[in-house]
């Protein structure tokens, strides 16, 4: 059934490996359908992360980035896989992107979803102030919580990019933000997120 307002709750995804640590999921949005999960990543991977990209990062007013060309951490990438129910290794999810935010570091808006399905920003280090995500034609910005990961949809579940995805990365007013992003593809795993029988939808 359709939730039809926004929650917060344990999340399972339906998955026996989830039932012994489930997901604090807060669902901001359900068109585009747009999640917080808190809690998702460890200190030690947000460390780990960040120290994997340093070589390739600095601080920068223009967002600056680095593809991680190594494996996401193995339980990240088991914990990500149990939720959604997608393969998220590579080919079909990308290695993991590390961007640093300096003040007034940003991200124009944009949308993920040429061939992306799923979009995850972990949220590996926070600001003091700014750097929200901004979702703009959906109206409503995701603040900096660290440790959190945001996951969105980019496709309707017909394989249509969702407009309603526009976002961005707000400037960084107090402080850095480290972000990690990982994209995962829709190609060779139509089936693990099927259509509906709405073709609208
Ligand atoms: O940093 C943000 O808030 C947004 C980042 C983003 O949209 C991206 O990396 O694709
Ligand atoms: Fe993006």
């Amino acid at each position: 059934m359709k939730q039809l307002t926004l929650f917060c709750d344990y999340f399972t995804s339906g998955s026996p490996g989830l039932l012994l640590g489930p997901v604090k999921r807060e669902v901001l949005s359900l068109q585009p359908y747009v999640v917080l999960y808190h809690d998702f990543i460890t200190d030690a991977e947000a460390e780990d992360i960040k120290m994997l990209a340093q070589p390739g990062v600095s601080a920068s007013s223009e967002h600056f980035s680095h593809h991680l060309r190594r494996k996401t951490p193995r339980l990240l990438d088991q914990r990500i896989s149990l939720l959604t129910g997608l393969n998220v290794t590579h080919p079909y999810g990308e290695y993991l992107q590390v961007v640093n935010y300096g003040i007034g570091g940003h991200y124009e808006p944009h949308f993920d979803h040429a061939t992306v399905r799923l979009s995850i920003l972990l949220i590996l280090f926070s600001v003091e102030a700014g750097g929200s995500t901004a979702f703009i034609y959906a109206n409503f910005s995701v603040p900096v919580v660290e440790k959190a990961a945001i996951f969105w949809w980019n496709l309707h579940r017909n394989g249509q990019g969702d407009m309603d995805t526009l976002h961005a990365g707000c400037p960084v007013l107090i402080g850095d933000k480290w972000v990690a992003n990982k994209w995962i593809h829709e190609y060779g795993q139509e089936f693990q997120h099927r259509c509906s029988l709405n073709p609208e939808e």
